[in-house]
């Protein structure tokens, strides 16, 4: 459960990031954040999980408070979220392996993370995760030799291994074809059924967030504007919402929502 009392952001540049957020997501649930570009998806996600901190309010996650956490209490909050970037981030000149296994630092000394000897449990995990995304064929290549999709996959292999009970994914098909496009969300969606993993993802096109999400949830300017099921999530409440209609064009080729 991820929790968000009166969250507020505000960058040091007086840029108003995220305005009075409350929100609260079950365990288990699929949530697509949809919004133009600079409407706040990328800071939420960023606050969830405490890559900054925010200027006001309160996040819980599990009920513990990961705005006031710190040191090894921080640590154990932030072991149950994942995190999916729209470049990967993955180290690129090593192995598939070495890079899942980095989902499993967070469990061990920093000698032993930084001596590379993780023990076997961990690298069968690994293989596990890489299986559950079809890649462990892959497990000796290197990261900068695969494709786009493939790298994804790898990442979200490595969050897998993370043994993360929450998954943020920041535009993780936003560099993608398609057809990667959607075995990567296939594998989100897949993971989230069968590990029962909350997915939030951001994304910019509301078709592909009807085809796969549960909760639709719409910011705009750092406000939520919009915060329903799918079945709710129609053209003509998207048209009322951001004063214009929508157009099918806008659907498969440029961001919905109205402007910041
Ligand atoms: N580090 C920063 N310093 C100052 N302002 C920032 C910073 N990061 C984001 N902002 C501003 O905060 C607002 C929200 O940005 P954010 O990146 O969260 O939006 P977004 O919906 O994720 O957009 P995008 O789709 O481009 O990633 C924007 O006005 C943006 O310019």
């Amino acid at each position: 459960m991820i929790e968000l009392r009166n969250v507020s952001k505000t960058y040091l540049n007086g840029t108003k990031g995220l305005n009075n957020i409350n929100l609260t997501i079950p365990a288990g649930e699929f949530v697509a954040i949809v919004g133009l570009s600079g409407a706040g998806k990328s800071t939420l996600l960023r606050s969830i999980n405490r890559l900054h901190d925010i200027s006001e309010g309160n996040i819980l996650i599990n009920g513990q408070s990961i705005t006031n956490a710190k040191g090894s209490r921080l640590r154990m909050i932030r072991r149950n979220i994942g995190m999916i970037f729209q470049s990967f981030n993955l180290v690129k000149r090593t192995t598939v392996l070495r890079n899942v296994l980095a989902g499993r630092v967070g469990y061990h000394s920093t000698l032993r993370t930084i001596l590379g000897r993780f023990p076997q449990k961990d690298i069968d995990l690994a293989f596990e995760s890489l299986d559950r995304v079809n890649i462990a064929e892959k497990a000796y290549t290197r990261a900068d030799q695969l494709s786009g999709g493939q790298q994804q996959r790898v990442a979200i292999a490595r969050v897998l291994a993370q043994e993360a009970q929450i998954i943020l994914a920041d535009e993780p098909v936003a560099s993608l074809d398609p057809l990667t496009t959607k075995q990567v969300m296939d594998d989100l969606k897949k993971i989230n059924m069968e590990l029962g993993i909350t997915t939030i993802v951001n994304l910019h096109f509301i078709d592909l967030a009807r085809e796969y999400a549960t909760r639709i949830i719409g910011l705009r300017a750092g406000e939520v504007v919009f915060d329903g099921p799918v079945s709710e999530a129609t053209d003509e409440r998207f048209a009322e919402i951001y004063g214009r209609p929508i157009h099918q064009d806008e659907l498969l080729g440029e961001p919905v929502l109205g402007g910041v």
